[in-house]
């Protein structure tokens, strides 16, 4: 394999299980490689050897610098030179493996031995998900014919594939010291601690207000990108009266999940730091990936919906409103935020809601299993 970040350890002895072969794109952002990261550790950890093929891996050299045991990082160009196909192969989120990889998929299965061929999806809590998980797709043109791949949907409820969650994840969160050291700043005594994360359209002058924390002691963890080159702008005569504003280097993935435990309130996006949010416990509020046909207007309140569904229906109320607001959705009537207070107990409950369902690896894991 060609030399990318960060560095690959060897794969385990050639007597261990065939590798899996994970497909990332990086589209643009950070959540593609984040979440294949992520699943690449999980499997390896549970004793599937990973070679993780992605066309961009620059960012791993901050989310992950000493690579993973049992993780293997290929650079996927037109250079590569691949290997024959291991036991399961994983595109994330329709990113069609090179046509050379397939054509040898194509012989294995007419050898007698197909990959198990996946395409992970995107999160979402509408009702497709649940319609559409573990459906086959049989495929019918060349080189791919006589293959069939299989749709495999993260998602919130039972009939979902789940969200990652590696075993042990809880309790190592609420043992974890907080990382204010590799943050940089250490909270004062009665500051609300809140972490940003999000895209470069958000309201970040109506912060204060949006959240009723307007003159009240709030540290404000800026991560890098968007959110540290947006404040200026937004308060450009310094920070609001009683906040503190400090940017954030690249934190490593398992250093930004304590982070996210140690938060007052995170703000997050995309996909990965959402469920990382939904995983700490703690209050969050969610920057969704805009798209142009507005389509996300629907995957927010589908997620709203399932989220609030117990809650008492002010807190309910003021959830969706306060996500529609950050989100630059229309809202109406009269509104108050979130006590932070009642956004904790529901932050903590629909935790345990989710802990109850199998993670994804584990489902992947048993799918695999069924289907080889
Ligand atoms: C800020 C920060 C993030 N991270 C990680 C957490 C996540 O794995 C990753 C960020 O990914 P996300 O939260 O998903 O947000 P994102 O906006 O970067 O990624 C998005 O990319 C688009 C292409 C997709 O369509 C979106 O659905 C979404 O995945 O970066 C760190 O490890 N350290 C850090 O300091």
């Amino acid at each position: 394999m060609p030399d990318a970040a960060p560095a690959s350890p060897p794969l385990p002895s050639p007597t261990a299980p065939r590798p899996w072969d994970l497909f990332c794109r990086v589209i643009d952002n950070f959540g593609d490689i984040g979440v294949c990261w992520r699943l690449a550790a999980d499997l390896a950890d549970r004793g599937q050897p990973v070679r993780l093929w992605v066309d961009d891996p620059g960012a791993l050299a901050w989310m992950a610098p000493g690579g993973h045991p049992g993780v293997r990082v290929g650079r996927w160009d037109a250079h590569t030179c691949w290997p024959a196909p291991g036991a399961v192969v994983v595109e994330a989120f329709g990113c069609d493996p090179p046509t050379e990889f397939v054509a040898a998929m194509d012989r294995q299965r007419a050898q007698g031995h197909p990959p198990v061929w996946i395409n992970l999806e995107y999160l979402s809590a509408e009702d497709y998900v649940e319609r559409s998980h573990r459906l086959p797709s049989p495929q019918w043109r060349p080189p791919a014919q006589g293959l069939v791949k299989w749709f495999f949907y993260p998602g919130f409820t039972p009939a979902t594939g789940g969200l990652l969650r590696e075993p042990g994840l809880l309790s190592r969160l609420a043992a974890a010291p907080p990382p204010w050291q590799q943050a940089g700043a250490t909270p004062r005594p009665g500051e609300t601690v809140v972490s940003l994360f999000c895209y470069p359209h958000a309201p970040l002058a109506e912060l204060p207000t949006l959240l009723g924390l307007q003159s009240q002691p709030v540290l404000l963890l800026l991560t890098p990108g968007a959110a540290t080159r947006a404040w200026p702008q937004a308060w450009p005569d310094g920070p609001p009266p009683g906040w503190r504003v400090h940017p954030l280097p690249w934190l490593t993935q398992p250093d930004f999940d304590r982070l996210l435990a140690a938060c007052d309130l995170n703000l997050v996006r995309g996909e990965d730091s959402f469920v990382r949010a939904q995983w700490a416990g703690r209050p969050m509020l969610w920057h969704i990936y805009a798209q142009d046909d507005g389509a996300h207007a629907a995957k927010l309140d589908a997620f709203l919906d399932l989220l609030t569904r117990d809650a008492p229906p002010a807190l309910a109320d003021a959830v969706r409103h306060l996500h529609h607001r950050w989100n630059g959705m229309p809202t109406g009537g009269v509104w108050a935020p979130p006590a932070l207070q009642d956004w904790q107990t529901l932050a903590r409950s629909w935790r345990s809601r989710l802990a109850l369902q199998d993670d994804l690896t584990s489902q992947l894991l048993r799918f695999v299993t069924q289907s080889g």
